[in-house]
Formats: C-alpha cells, structure tokens, sequence
C-alpha cells in the first residue's frame, strides 16, 4: 500500500518516515511540504542514503489518485482544512492533530480557539485509541489520532472507569512531557537555556486536551466526567509520564489491581504491566510504540496512584497512527512497530 504524509518535516511527519521506511507492507510513495520544494534530507541530514525523497508541493487529487493513506502530520486548523480535500475521496485519511478528536463543536471552539471542521466530517471521524475502539477504526475511512496527553493517560485509567472501582468525580491527571511534544518550530519555550534544568507547569486548567480526555472517560463511565489536569514540561526529547491520582469506592489491595490490568490488556501487545512496587520510567519505552503502567493502592489514604508513560511521538503520535494504519488495512497491528525501546 501507498502512504503519503503532508507535514514531513516536523517531528510527527520524521517519526512517520522512520517508522513507514521499514513497514513490510506500507512504501511512502510522496512527502509533501507548504513551504518549497527540496530534498527530505535537508530537512533530515540523518535520512541521507536512508530516505532520498523530494518534498514536493501538497496537490490533493494527486495524491488521492497515487496513494492508499495520507497522514496528515500538521498543525491542527491546517489539518482541518486539508481534511475537507480528502473528505469522501478514494483515499485514508489519519490526521495526528487535534482538529476531529472532539465530537461537539462548540468544545472545539472553546478550547482550540478557532472554526472547527463540518459536522459531516467530525460524525464519520473515527477516534483512534487502539486497543480500545478496534471495531470502529476498522471501518473508518477517516482517522482521528488521539492526542499524547489523552494517550497516556486514558489507557491508564481505562480499567477502573470501565470496572467503575473509583469515585469518577476524583481524577486528578499530573502529566509532564518532553520538548519534542511542542513540535519543531522554534519557541520561546522550547529554547536551550529556558528548558535545560528547568521544570515547567503549563496551560494550567486550559490544556487544549482536557476536553479530549474528559469526552471519552464520560463514555465509558455512562456519564459527564470533568477531570483536574496539569501538564508539565521537563527537559528531556521524548517520553510522557501521567500520574493519575484517583478514590477507590472501597478498598481493594494493589495486587488485585494489577491482575485487572494484566486481564484487560493481555491481547494488546503495546500496554505492559509493572509487577507490584516497579513503575515505569520515560526511557523504558523511548522509540517505541510501547505504553507501560504501574500502579499502587494507598490503604491508609484510601486513594490509587496510577503511572503510565509513552513516547510522546511513537504511541504518542506516529506509532499509534501506524497501527492505527495497520488496523484500518487488515495488517497485523504490530506491522512496522517491532522496534525495541531505544535504552538507556
Ligand atoms: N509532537 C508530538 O509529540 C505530537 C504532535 N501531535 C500533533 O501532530 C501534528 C504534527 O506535530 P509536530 O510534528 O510535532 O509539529 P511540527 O511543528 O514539528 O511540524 C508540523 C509540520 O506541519 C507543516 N505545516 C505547517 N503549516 C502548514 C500548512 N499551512 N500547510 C501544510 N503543512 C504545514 C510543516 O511542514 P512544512 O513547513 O514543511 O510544510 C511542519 O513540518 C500537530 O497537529 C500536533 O499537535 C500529536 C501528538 C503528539
Ligand atoms: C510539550 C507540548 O507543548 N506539548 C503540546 C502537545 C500538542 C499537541 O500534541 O497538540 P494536539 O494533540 O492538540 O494537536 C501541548 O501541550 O500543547
């Protein structure tokens, strides 16, 4: 199959290509750039002799006649609008960015600060949590990838809203994340001397996500939940770590709560469980499409500390739409995505 992936240059679209080079059944037939043409490995020095390609101009018909998939690895408002030249064309659409995750429009708007896609669109967008919405994204036609705080953070707490052992109205998400998460144009924030041994909060109670996570725990608990996220940058390239702090409706013992765990992701190859008092670490699961938990119940607070992390890009971001990729193509989900993480 042919995949072509507008957005190349930044650190989703790099991911893609280090990923797609090596899928046994997807070839990267063009990569597409809005700015001017030129070699990838101007971009990507590291691609040289790896992967020769010219990023050439973005022409939708073109690609829709030419390739099978295009990830659409860009910011989102660009990603909206480029969504409508696919819509209902003969062609896969997965768009890594924020603009088809949230099914109300005005919750867009709200948090996104502008003009959200059509109705039409956002109701055949599929929500791509993989080891959680495996039917739908089969059939989808257009993908939404979730984002990597939600990523995190909802295949941690998925067990406990769905066996409904918490208190829903407890959830508190403290989440950090690499700079590689804030993408490849330069910022103030992302500059050396502001991030090197510095430790950031951000977007407090106005992360852009919140409504992201917030709309799928409610579907899984059968009704609203509103969540306390805070997110945090660290100084580090890659990797997110949530901790999860939540009330237990009674007590239950840690071991307990890891066999759930185990139980609910034993046929998902990319969730890993943490044997009782190990958590997971950032490094542990950096380059590849793993997410790892760990978690501890408090008898004495009554509260559960729950730990996942990802790769902010990988399950965060192009992993995730590459298996994604590989759900909607009938493949093997693991297609391409074997890659042992990248330690120490
Ligand atoms: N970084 C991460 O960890 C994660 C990112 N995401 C999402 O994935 C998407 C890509 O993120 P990331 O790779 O980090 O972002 P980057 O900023 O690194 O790259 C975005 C790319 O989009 C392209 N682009 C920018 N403006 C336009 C435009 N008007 N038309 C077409 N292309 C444009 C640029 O390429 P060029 O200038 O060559 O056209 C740029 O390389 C974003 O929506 C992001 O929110 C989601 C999860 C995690
Ligand atoms: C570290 C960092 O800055 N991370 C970004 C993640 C952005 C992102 O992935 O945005 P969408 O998923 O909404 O497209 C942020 O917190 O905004």
């Amino acid at each position: 199959m042919k995949a072509a992936i507008i957005g190349t240059s930044g650190y989703g679209g790099g991911e893609l290509i280090r990923i797609l080079n090596n899928h046994p059944f997807f070839s990267i037939h063009s990569v597409h750039t809005a700015r001017e043409e030129r070699p990838i490995s101007f971009e990507y020095p590291h691609l040289t002799n790896i992967f020769e390609q010219v990023l050439t101009s973005i022409d939708p018909e073109k690609i829709v006649a030419e390739s099978d998939v295009v990830f659409l690895a860009t910011p989102s408002k660009v990603s909206g609008e480029l969504v409508e030249s696919f819509f209902h064309k003969d062609i896969k659409v997965i768009d890594l960015s924020g603009d088809l995750r949230l099914k109300e429009s005005d919750s867009y708007r709200k948090w996104y600060k502008h003009e959200p896609v059509a109705e039409s669109v956002l109701t055949e967008a599929v929500y791509g949590l993989s080891e959680w919405n495996r039917e739908k994204i089969a059939d989808a036609s257009i993908l939404a990838n979730p984002g990597c705080y939600p990523t995190a953070a909802l295949l941690g707490l998925a067990p406990v809203i769905k066996e409904k052992v918490i208190d829903p109205k407890s959830v508190i998400i403290d989440a950090k994340s690499g700079v590689s998460g804030a993408g490849r144009s330069p910022s103030l924030g992302t500059l050396y001397a502001e991030l090197n041994e510095n430790f950031k909060i951000y977007k407090v109670n106005e992360h852009q996500h919140t409504p992201e996570i917030e709309q799928q725990l409610s579907l899984w608990n059968g009704a609203e939940m509103k969540i306390t996220f805070s997110t945090h940058l660290i100084p580090v390239t890659r990797g997110i770590m949530t901790t999860m702090y939540v009330n237990l409706k009674k007590e239950i013992d840690t071991v307990k709560l890891l066999d759930l765990y185990e139980e609910t992701y034993s046929r998902h190859p990319f969730v890993r469980v943490r044997k009782k008092g190990i958590f997971p670490a950032v490094k542990e699961v950096k380059g590849s499409n793993y997410c790892d938990i760990g978690l501890h119940a408090d008898s004495r607070t009554g509260r559960l500390t729950i730990v996942s992390v990802i790769d902010n890009l990988m399950k965060g971001a192009a992993g995730q739409a590459v298996q994604n990729a590989n759900i909607m193509f009938g493949l093997d989900e693991t297609a391409g995505l074997n890659l042992m993480p990248l330690y120490p």
